[in-house]
């Protein structure tokens, strides 16, 4: 564990870091600046010090890692009946920029049973090895055994990093297996870099998107973090240069605790985050009749319909449309927004898509300065003449 520590020579007592502090975590006691326990080391005190008189002091009897000793990348490949989930590609793609950058291989770790061909299928990308644990009780998801196998995956491989998707069963086994080592995890990442001391810069928006925080697990192996789908970039295929090891456990680690009862094969929902053409509503669409309007336009362009929070809010969408920062990540190739004003609690899970057109009264609103395309003016007359427009007219495509 580090701390700060304030030098009292140095100190002028000038109130800056009591000012600047986002946590109310620093007070002048008794003629003192004195720091308290909400402080999350966020450093802006130490940054921002004018007499420099704030450090960080380490704790000099916590052993230091030795970083040489965990190398390459590990990606956890979800899937189901080995039908690999996309979020695995998009791992991938990510890992091997952060491999090269350090000179070293991506693997990845694939468990369940007779998944063998799903696993051969992941050397297209260029994976060095794929770790593979096949037995019929690995055959669902179960967060004990399946934590078991990914602990002893870790144990033989010593990877610096490891990467999962966050999805319903990756962010219920990541946190479960980083526990085992002791190690922290960075949960919903948006940027990931790599430092050459093969320290991971894991990016996300924290206290409401308000700032990107930058961490780091600086002693500590490996480095756990999970990223959405649709933010990475997918791999592209390459010439195959990997394997596929089989791997073994402890038969007793495989038992669970936890019975599957019935799986229901549930209809197929087309989510927003595969949308190709997504037709996005916000608070500014205040009446119905615009939204039924705005409805047919989504109609006609073949797109899905999704919102901003407040639409979900007010319950007149599900919160399965909701795009953001607590709502899904997409990347669609068009996406018309009306009525949005563009916060970047919003625009945090779009802005990643192709081409964006948007729609606002507000010449200022902030979506203006993503857009493409930006339109000013009211949402049901712009999408009245839109339909006009398009009468007669093919239906478009996305390209
Ligand atoms: C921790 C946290 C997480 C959050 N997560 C999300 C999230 O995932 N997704 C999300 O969306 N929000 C999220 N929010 C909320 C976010 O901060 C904003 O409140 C929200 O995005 C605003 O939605 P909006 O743009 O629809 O509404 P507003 O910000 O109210 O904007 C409405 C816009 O409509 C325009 N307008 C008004 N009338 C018309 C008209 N007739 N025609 C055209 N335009 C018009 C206005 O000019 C305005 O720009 C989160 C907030 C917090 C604190």
């Amino acid at each position: 564990m580090s701390g700060l520590v304030i030098d009292p020579k140095k100190c002028t007592r000038c109130g800056l870091c009591i000012q600047q502090c986002p946590f109310n975590a620093m007070a002048m006691v008794e003629g003192q600046v004195q720091i308290n326990a909400a402080c999350k080391m966020c450093r802006m005190c130490l940054r921002n010090c004018p007499s420099q008189a704030i450090s960080e002091q380490t704790n000099a009897s916590e052993p230091q890692i030795d970083k040489s000793k965990w190398h390459d990348i590990l990606v956890y490949v979800e899937h189901s009946d080995g039908r690999i989930h996309p979020v695995t590609l998009e791992l991938i793609g990510k890992a091997q920029e952060l491999a090269q950058v350090i000179g070293q291989q991506v693997n990845c770790l694939m468990i369940g049973d007779q998944i063998e061909a799903a696993a051969d299928s992941l050397l297209d990308y260029g994976v060095a090895n794929v770790y593979l644990y096949e037995d019929p009780r690995l055959k669902y998801f179960r967060a004990d055994n399946y934590t078991e196998v990914f602990e002893d995956c870790i144990q033989r491989n010593h990877p610096t990093v490891v990467l999962v998707g966050a999805t319903v069963s990756g962010r219920s086994l990541a946190p479960r297996t980083a526990a085992r080592f002791r190690t922290g995890l960075t949960a919903d990442c948006t940027v990931l870099e790599m430092r050459e001391n093969t320290d991971l810069v894991q990016i996300r928006p924290a206290f409401g998107g308000n700032i990107m925080a930058q961490i780091l697990n600086t002693n500590h192996r490996p480095q756990f973090a999970t990223v959405r789908y649709k933010v990475m970039d997918a791999a592209q295929k390459q010439a195959r240069i990997g394997l596929v090891v089989s791997c073994s456990i402890d038969s007793a680690k495989l038992d669970s605790k936890i019975e599957w009862l019935k799986i229901e094969k549930k209809e197929q929902e087309v989510s927003i985050s595969d949308a190709e053409i997504l037709v996005a509503v916000g608070r500014g669409v205040k009446d119905e009749k615009t939204l039924a309007l705005i409805e047919t336009l989504a109609q006609r362009l073949h797109a899905q319909m999704a919102c901003s929070r407040p639409f979900v809010e007010s319950g007149r969408y599900d919160v399965k449309k909701q795009i953001g920062l607590s709502g899904r990540t997409v990347k669609p190739k068009l996406i018309l927004t009306f009525g949005i004003s563009g916060t970047i609690q919003f625009t945090a899970g779009m802005k990643g898509a192709e081409k964006i057109i948007a729609v606002n009264t507000d010449p200022q609103a902030p979506i203006f300065d993503l857009a493409h395309v930006a339109v000013v003016g009211d949402a049901g007359l712009i999408a009245e003449n839109m339909l006009k427009e398009m009468e007669g007219e093919a239906v478009c495509s996305a390209n």
